[in-house]
């Protein structure tokens, strides 16, 4: 019994240690960790609850998991095929379709759930308005833009690398 939940507990660490690959190796999950991180600040402000608070995170989690995948796609064809083939660039190229597909559609999924005009003038209004506001906006996109751009580091398998 120990034995089974300690396996579960590898399976569970090595996941997770998949999941740091792509934060610390992977431009693009950054770039979707920071859009998500700042969605769900906006949906906090609109105060988007229930089914509509579900849908967003099942969106937000269906492009962070497809990104994953996309990256597994990429290691494995590096693996296979080190030469550039004709195939391996096809496997490439529809892996990261399939993420450009999610991703635009999750756009749209945010912007319909997330609009609301008056709402969302008042907050830019308020955010000029406000320099306190204006400057923790400004030093959030700092933060964001040196997470995505800036931030590397080694890996958990940087052995296997
Ligand atoms: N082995 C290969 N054979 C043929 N084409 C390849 C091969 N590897 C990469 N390519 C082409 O080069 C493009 C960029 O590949 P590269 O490996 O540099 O970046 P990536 O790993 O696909 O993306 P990123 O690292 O930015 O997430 C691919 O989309 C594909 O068109």
């Amino acid at each position: 019994m120990l034995n089974k939940i300690a396996a579960l507990g590898r399976s569970f660490g090595y996941a997770l240690c998949g999941i740091g690959h792509c934060i610390r190796r992977e431009r693009n999950f950054r770039i979707h960790l920071v859009a998500a991180a700042y969605v769900l600040a906006l949906a906090a402000y609109l105060h988007i609850t229930g089914a509509r608070l579900a849908l967003l995170f099942l969106t937000i989690g269906g492009v962070l998991a497809l990104e994953l995948v996309n990256t597994a796609a990429e290691a494995l064809v590096d693996l296979v095929s080190p030469q550039r083939r004709p195939l391996a660039k096809i496997a490439k190229d529809t892996a990261a379709g399939a993420v450009l597909v999610f991703a635009a559609s999750a756009a749209g999924v945010g912007a319909v759930l997330l609009w609301q005009p008056r709402a969302l003038m008042t907050l830019l209004l308020d955010t000029l308005a406000s320099p306190a506001r204006f400057l923790a906006l400004a030093a959030s996109a700092l933060v964001a833009g040196w997470f995505v751009f800036g931030f590397s580091r080694g890996d958990c398998n940087k052995e296997n690398l």
